[in-house]
């Protein structure tokens, strides 16, 4: 199942590809909300960064079209376009390496029009970053804790974090989930993440695009997707019938009669498998990372 949006999407994709010796990425379709935290989930190599780099210009359209701001993505769009767009990426800048987090802040400020000191030296501080010492000699969680104040003190429309949280410890973890919230509070600011980590999923999402293989499994709101996917437990049942069961995702026989099947259609599944008479032993959320397989797993066997 894929959303409608009601409001006008900050990002919008039509077919778009884009491709690169190792790994083609889409063609995707997909509209992000603005407004919202999107998190990207998706296994290693779907294609998450490529996203990114992509939406940044970093790699060419090669086909279908992309919106990004209310812009045509193409070659022309302008480094002022860019300003309007945050982005961390997975790994550090080398060409960074030789300069201070003060230094980075100073480079930083002469290229967004929206950077603010205040707010930079304020993160560096509450993220316990020295600003003095080079980013090369920083730990790793050091300079990502530097690299994510640099990025939020400029404040932009569009924030998009590859993997924000690698190296942080539980403590700048927190700091990060709220700053992030902090960001997103005035209403008119947009987070796209992509990450690994379940919890930043439960906590941060308002929407979940799955990614797998460069293509999108469909994006869904959170709250609802949490709801609807559901784990049952039942018992004294016919595999045929079962079969049959609204949103049926997977299913396996646990014991002699007793099944363990997964749906998305949790309450329209369990009036359906009262009503043939079946005894439904117990029904459980589904974890995210469960999902993933069921909707990996349908998609391979489309394929
Ligand atoms: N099966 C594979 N084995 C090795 N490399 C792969 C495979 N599939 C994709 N890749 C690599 O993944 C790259 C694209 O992945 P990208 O970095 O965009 O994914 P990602 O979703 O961000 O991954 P990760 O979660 O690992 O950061 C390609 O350039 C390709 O080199």
């Amino acid at each position: 199942m894929t959303i409608a949006l009601s409001e006008e999407p900050v990002i919008s994709l039509r077919g778009m590809e884009a491709a690169n010796e190792r790994f083609r990425l889409g063609p995707l379709d997909c509209d992000i909300p603005s407004g919202m935290v999107t998190v990207i989930v998706g296994p290693n190599g779907s294609g998450k960064s490529t996203l990114f780099r992509t939406l940044l210009g970093l790699e060419p359209i090669l086909g279908g079209e992309a919106e990004l701001l209310g812009e045509r993505l193409d070659a022309a769009l302008g480094d002022d376009f860019k300003t309007r767009i945050g982005l961390l990426t997975e790994n550090p800048h080398p060409y960074e390496d030789g300069m201070t987090a003060e230094e980075k802040g100073r480079f930083a400020s002469l290229w967004y029009p929206g950077w603010s000191w205040e707010r930079y030296r304020k993160l560096l501080r509450k993220f316990d970053v020295d600003g003095r010492m080079k980013l090369s000699k920083m730990s790793k969680g050091m300079r990502r804790k530097a690299e994510l104040s640099a990025v939020l003190a400029h404040d932009p429309e569009l924030l998009l974090l590859d993997e924000p949280s690698s190296g942080l410890d539980p403590f700048a973890w927190k700091i990060m989930l709220e700053e992030l919230r902090r960001y997103m509070e005035p209403g008119n600011r947009t987070l796209v993440v992509a990450t690994h980590i379940t919890e930043e999923v439960k906590r941060l999402a308002d929407y979940i695009l799955f990614l797998y293989r460069g293509k999108t499994l469909g994006m869904y709101e959170k709250d609802r997707l949490f709801d609807e996917w559901r784990t049952v437990i039942v018992q004294g049942a016919e595999a045929s019938l079962i079969a049959r069961t609204p949103g049926l995702q997977g299913m396996e026989e646990a014991g002699s009669g007793v099944y363990r099947i997964e749906v998305n259609e949790a309450e329209a599944a369990e009036s359906w498998l009262n009503g043939c008479g079946f005894q439904v032993l117990g029904v459980q959320r589904m974890e995210l990372e469960d999902i993933l397989s069921c909707l990996i797993r349908k998609e391979e066997q489309r394929r």
